[in-house]
C-alpha cells in the first residue's frame, strides 16, 4: 500500500469513543465510596479511556513512551538558545538511558521507543530506530519544509509504529519529541491551524530572552506569510511548516486512535502533532489525554482547541515526552480507581444519605 493509502484508510477507520461505555463507566464511578466527583480529573480520565476502549473492566495498562526526533531548517534563523547539533547528541542520551525521559520512563515502568525521523548526522546508537525520511527539513521561511510526499511518509512511519506497538500488547502510548528549533515549527503550525497571531504562539523554547522571543515572532510571521495560501489543508500546512517528527507523532496519534489506544500528549510540540491529527481525523481527540501544561503560551490554546484538560501543571518545559511519561502513573492510578475501588453498595451504605 502507498503511504497515502495507509494514511487515508487509517483516517477512515477512526471511530468516536462509545457513548454507551461512557455512561456505564460514569455510573460505575458514581457508585464508588467517595463523594461524587471528588477524585476530579482522575475520574474523567478513567471514564474517557473506558469509553475509548469500549470496556469498563480495564486491565492495568502496558505503556510505551515514543520519542520522535528530527532537525529543523528553521533553526538557521537563530530561534533556539541551543545549537542544532544538540538534537543528535540527545539521541545518544536517549539510547544510553541518561536522558530525563529515559529516567522517567523507567520510573513509570514504560518501554522507551526512540525513532530518528530526520536528524542531521545522527550518531550510531543501538536501539534507536532509523525511520529517517530526510536529514532535517528545509527552512520554512524560504519555502516548504518538506514535500507532501515526505510529510505523508513520516505520518505513515508513525502509523506503522503505533500499530506495531499495539500488536505487541501496548495499550497506552506517551508521546515525546526532540528537535532543536521545533518550538518555532510548533508555533507556526499552531498559529496557522488555529488562525492565531505568531505573538500568541511563540514562547521561550529552550530559554530565549525577550528580545530573542521578539525575533522568533518575526520569523514565524514570515513563515505564516510565505505559506498563507495553504492554511485550510492540514497536510499541506504540515508539509509547508514541518517537522518530520511532528508528522510522525501525528501518525502515532492516528494509528493509536484507529486501534482505540489512548495517547498521552506531552507539551507544545506533541500538542502541535495532536492538532494536525485532529484536523485530519476529528474523532481522534477521543484517544487523547493531555499529560501536563507547558508554560509555552501556545500550549493552553492547543489544549482548549482540542477540548482537553491537562492532568499536571509542574512548569515542565523540557519536552522529550517527560510530562507524558510522568503522567503514565496518573493514568494507571485512574484505571485502578475505576476497577478496584469498593462501591457504596458493596459496603452496605446508601450513597444518597450522608452517614451520620
Ligand atoms: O514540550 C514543550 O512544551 C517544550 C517547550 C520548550 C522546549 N522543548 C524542547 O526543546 C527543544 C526545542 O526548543 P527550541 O528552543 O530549540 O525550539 C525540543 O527538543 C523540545 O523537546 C519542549
Ligand atoms: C540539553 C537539551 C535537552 C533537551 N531535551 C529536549 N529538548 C532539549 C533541548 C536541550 C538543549
Amino acid at each position: 500500500m502507498t503511504d497515502l493509502t495507509v494514511l487515508m484508510s487509517t483516517i477512515e477507520a477512526i471511530r468516536p469513543a462509545s457513548d454507551q461505555t461512557r455512561r456505564e463507566a460514569t455510573a460505575a464511578m458514581a457508585d464508588k465510596v467517595k463523594p461524587l466527583g471528588s477524585l476530579g480529573l482522575l475520574e474523567e480520565v478513567a471514564i474517557r479511556i473506558a469509553a475509548l476502549r469500549g470496556r469498563v473492566d480495564l486491565p492495568d495498562p502496558t505503556p510505551a513512551v515514543v520519542v520522535c526526533a528530527a532537525d529543523h531548517g528553521i533553526a538557521r534563523e537563530g530561534v533556539s538558545a541551543f545549537p542544532q547539533a544538540v538534537t543528535g547528541l540527545m539521541l545518544t542520551a536517549f539510547g544510553t538511558g541518561g536522558a530525563a525521559v529515559a529516567v522517567l520512563s523507567r520510573a513509570a515502568g514504560a518501554r522507551l521507543v526512540v525513532a530518528d525521523l530526520g536528524v542531521i548526522d545522527p550518531p550510531v546508537v543501538p536501539g534507536v530506530l532509523d525511520l529517517s525520511i530526510r536529514p532535517g527539513t528545509a527552512n520554512s521561511v524560504d519555502g516548504p519544509a518538506m514535500t507532501p510526499a515526505e510529510a505523508t511518509a513520516a505520518l505513515r512511519q508513525g502509523i506503522d509504529l503505533a500499530h506495531e506497538l499495539v500488536d505487541d500488547g501496548v495499550d497506552l502510548i506517551a508521546l515525546g519529541e526532540m528537535g532543536i528549533g521545533n518550538t518555532t515549527t510548533a508555533s507556526a503550525l499552531t498559529a496557522a491551524l488555529l488562525g492565531l497571531d505568531a505573538a500568541a504562539t511563540c514562547g521561550r523554547g529552550t530559554g530565549l530572552d525577550d528580545e530573542q522571543v521578539a525575533h522568533k515572532v518575526s520569523v514565524v510571521d514570515q513563515v505564516l506569510a510565505r505559506h498563507a495560501s495553504v492554511s485550510d489543508d492540514p497536510l499541506a500546512v504540515l508539509a509547508a511548516m514541518g517537522g518530520l517528527e511532528v508528522a510522525a507523532l501525528a501518525g502515532v496519534v492516528l494509528g493509536a486512535a484507529e486501534r482505540k489506544v489512548p495517547v498521552l500528549v506531552d507539551g507544545f510540540i506533541t500538542g502541535a502533532a495532536a492538532l494536525v491529527a485532529a484536523r485530519l481525523a476529528p474523532a481522534c481527540t477521543d484517544a487523547m489525554v493531555a499529560a501536563h501544561l507547558s508554560p509555552e503560551p501556545g500550549h493552553a490554546l492547543q489544549l482548549a482547541a482540542l477540548g482537553l484538560r491537562p492532568l499536571l501543571d509542574l512548569q515542565m518545559r523540557l519536552g522529550e515526552g517527560s510530562g507524558a511519561a510522568l503522567a503514565i502513573n496518573v493514568v494507571r492510578s485512574s484505571i485502578a480507581v475505576l476497577t478496584e475501588m469498593a462501591t457504596f453498595a458493596s459496603l452496605g451504605l446508601d450513597q444518597t444519605s450522608p452517614v451520620t
